[in-house]
Protein backbone atom coordinates (compact mmCIF):
# COMPACT_ATOMS: atom_id res chain seq x y z
CA UNK A 1 0.00 0.00 0.00
CA UNK A 2 1.43 3.63 -0.64
CA UNK A 3 0.91 5.52 2.72
CA UNK A 4 2.08 8.91 3.05
CA UNK A 5 3.77 9.66 6.45
CA UNK A 6 3.92 13.32 8.15
CA UNK A 7 5.66 14.62 11.32
CA UNK A 8 6.44 17.57 12.67
CA UNK A 9 9.65 16.97 14.21
CA UNK A 10 11.96 13.66 14.33
CA UNK A 11 11.18 13.48 18.06
CA UNK A 12 10.05 9.74 19.34
CA UNK A 13 8.67 7.61 16.65
CA UNK A 14 8.88 9.80 14.05
CA UNK A 15 11.68 7.98 11.66
CA UNK A 16 10.94 4.37 13.11
CA UNK A 17 7.11 5.27 11.36
CA UNK A 18 8.83 4.90 8.62
CA UNK A 19 11.22 1.82 8.74
CA UNK A 20 8.08 0.00 10.31
CA UNK A 21 6.04 0.74 7.15
CA UNK A 22 8.64 0.16 5.01
CA UNK A 23 9.70 -3.23 6.72
CA UNK A 24 5.60 -3.76 6.30
CA UNK A 25 6.21 -3.50 2.58
CA UNK A 26 4.37 -0.02 1.77
CA UNK A 27 5.68 2.75 0.14
CA UNK A 28 6.01 5.43 1.87
CA UNK A 29 5.75 9.08 0.76
CA UNK A 30 7.49 11.50 3.41
CA UNK A 31 6.18 15.31 4.68
CA UNK A 32 7.30 17.72 6.81
CA UNK A 33 9.95 16.86 9.19
CA UNK A 34 10.84 13.54 7.08
CA UNK A 35 11.39 15.24 4.12
CA UNK A 36 14.02 17.78 3.88
CA UNK A 37 12.57 20.26 1.46
CA UNK A 38 9.44 20.72 3.10
CA UNK A 39 7.84 22.80 5.84
CA UNK A 40 7.95 20.47 9.22
CA UNK A 41 5.40 22.46 10.65
CA UNK A 42 2.42 20.27 12.25
CA UNK A 43 -0.54 21.52 10.53
CA UNK A 44 1.03 22.00 7.19
CA UNK A 45 2.72 18.77 7.36
CA UNK A 46 -0.45 17.03 8.32
CA UNK A 47 -2.44 18.28 5.58
CA UNK A 48 -0.21 17.37 2.53
CA UNK A 49 -0.23 13.37 4.09
CA UNK A 50 -4.18 13.98 4.35
CA UNK A 51 -4.15 15.62 0.48
CA UNK A 52 -2.17 12.48 -0.53
CA UNK A 53 -5.20 10.55 0.70
CA UNK A 54 -7.98 12.73 -1.07
CA UNK A 55 -6.46 13.01 -3.85
CA UNK A 56 -5.37 9.41 -4.64
CA UNK A 57 -1.37 9.83 -4.47
CA UNK A 58 -1.64 7.57 -1.01
CA UNK A 59 -4.56 5.17 0.35
CA UNK A 60 -3.52 6.21 4.33
CA UNK A 61 -1.67 8.44 5.77
CA UNK A 62 -0.08 8.37 9.15
CA UNK A 63 0.31 11.75 10.61
CA UNK A 64 2.07 12.80 14.02
CA UNK A 65 3.04 15.56 16.33
CA UNK A 66 4.14 15.61 20.01
CA UNK A 67 0.35 15.17 21.06
CA UNK A 68 -1.13 13.90 18.14
CA UNK A 69 -4.35 16.33 18.22
CA UNK A 70 -3.24 19.31 15.69
CA UNK A 71 -2.56 16.34 13.29
CA UNK A 72 -5.34 14.81 13.38
CA UNK A 73 -7.39 17.89 13.49
CA UNK A 74 -5.48 19.00 10.73
CA UNK A 75 -6.08 16.12 8.76
CA UNK A 76 -9.96 16.22 9.38
CA UNK A 77 -10.06 19.46 7.72
CA UNK A 78 -9.31 17.75 4.48
CA UNK A 79 -12.43 16.66 2.72
CA UNK A 80 -13.02 12.65 2.30
CA UNK A 81 -10.12 11.94 5.18
CA UNK A 82 -11.08 10.26 8.84
CA UNK A 83 -8.20 10.76 10.78
CA UNK A 84 -8.37 8.79 13.98
CA UNK A 85 -5.63 9.52 16.95
CA UNK A 86 -5.06 6.05 18.41
CA UNK A 87 -2.97 5.75 21.47
CA UNK A 88 -3.70 1.47 21.76
CA UNK A 89 -3.66 -1.70 19.17
CA UNK A 90 -7.45 -1.40 20.52
CA UNK A 91 -8.34 2.34 19.38
CA UNK A 92 -6.46 1.46 16.20
CA UNK A 93 -8.89 -1.68 15.21
CA UNK A 94 -11.95 0.29 16.32
CA UNK A 95 -10.83 3.24 13.80
CA UNK A 96 -10.33 0.69 11.26
CA UNK A 97 -13.45 -1.60 11.88
CA UNK A 98 -16.50 0.89 12.99
CA UNK A 99 -14.78 4.24 11.26
CA UNK A 100 -13.36 3.20 8.25
CA UNK A 101 -10.46 5.84 9.31
CA UNK A 102 -7.49 6.36 6.50
CA UNK A 103 -5.63 8.12 8.42
CA UNK A 104 -3.98 7.15 11.30
CA UNK A 105 -2.99 10.19 14.17
CA UNK A 106 -0.28 9.62 16.52
CA UNK A 107 1.41 11.36 19.42
CA UNK A 108 5.02 11.63 19.28
CA UNK A 109 5.35 11.94 23.22
CA UNK A 110 3.13 8.69 23.68
CA UNK A 111 3.66 6.27 21.60
CA UNK A 112 7.23 3.61 22.31
CA UNK A 113 8.26 1.48 19.57
CA UNK A 114 6.07 -1.37 21.04
CA UNK A 115 3.03 0.33 21.53
CA UNK A 116 3.73 1.42 17.44
CA UNK A 117 4.16 -2.01 16.21
CA UNK A 118 0.80 -3.06 18.57
CA UNK A 119 -1.07 0.07 16.99
CA UNK A 120 -0.05 -0.56 13.51
CA UNK A 121 -0.70 -4.31 13.98
CA UNK A 122 -4.55 -3.88 14.87
CA UNK A 123 -4.60 -0.84 12.17
CA UNK A 124 -3.66 -3.03 9.18
CA UNK A 125 -5.83 -6.16 10.73
CA UNK A 126 -8.75 -3.99 11.20
CA UNK A 127 -11.15 -4.16 8.00
CA UNK A 128 -14.15 -1.86 7.80
CA UNK A 129 -17.33 -2.52 8.87
CA UNK A 130 -19.92 -3.60 6.30
CA UNK A 131 -22.84 -2.73 8.81
CA UNK A 132 -24.78 0.08 6.98
CA UNK A 133 -24.93 1.90 10.19
CA UNK A 134 -21.33 2.32 10.41
CA UNK A 135 -20.62 2.51 6.79
CA UNK A 136 -22.92 5.91 6.77
CA UNK A 137 -20.60 6.98 9.46
CA UNK A 138 -19.94 10.76 9.05
CA UNK A 139 -20.29 11.10 5.35
CA UNK A 140 -23.85 12.67 5.71
CA UNK A 141 -21.64 15.56 7.73
CA UNK A 142 -19.67 16.31 4.86
CA UNK A 143 -22.38 17.74 1.98
O1 LIG B 1 1.48 18.48 19.45
C1 LIG B 1 1.54 19.40 18.68
C2 LIG B 1 0.33 20.01 18.09
O2 LIG B 1 -0.83 19.33 18.45
C3 LIG B 1 2.86 19.99 18.32
O3 LIG B 1 3.77 18.99 18.02
C4 LIG B 1 3.36 20.83 19.49
O4 LIG B 1 2.42 21.85 19.74
C5 LIG B 1 4.73 21.43 19.19
O5 LIG B 1 4.62 22.23 18.07
P1 LIG B 1 5.67 23.41 17.82
O6 LIG B 1 7.01 22.76 17.72
O7 LIG B 1 5.20 24.04 16.54
O8 LIG B 1 5.55 24.32 19.00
Amino acid sequence: MRIAVAADSLDGVAATVVTELRERGHEVIAHGALNDSERDDWAWASAAAARDVAEGRAEQAVVCCWTGTGAAIAANKVRGVRAALCADGYTADGARRWNDANVLALSLRVVSEPLLKEILDAWFAGTASTDPADVANVAHLEA
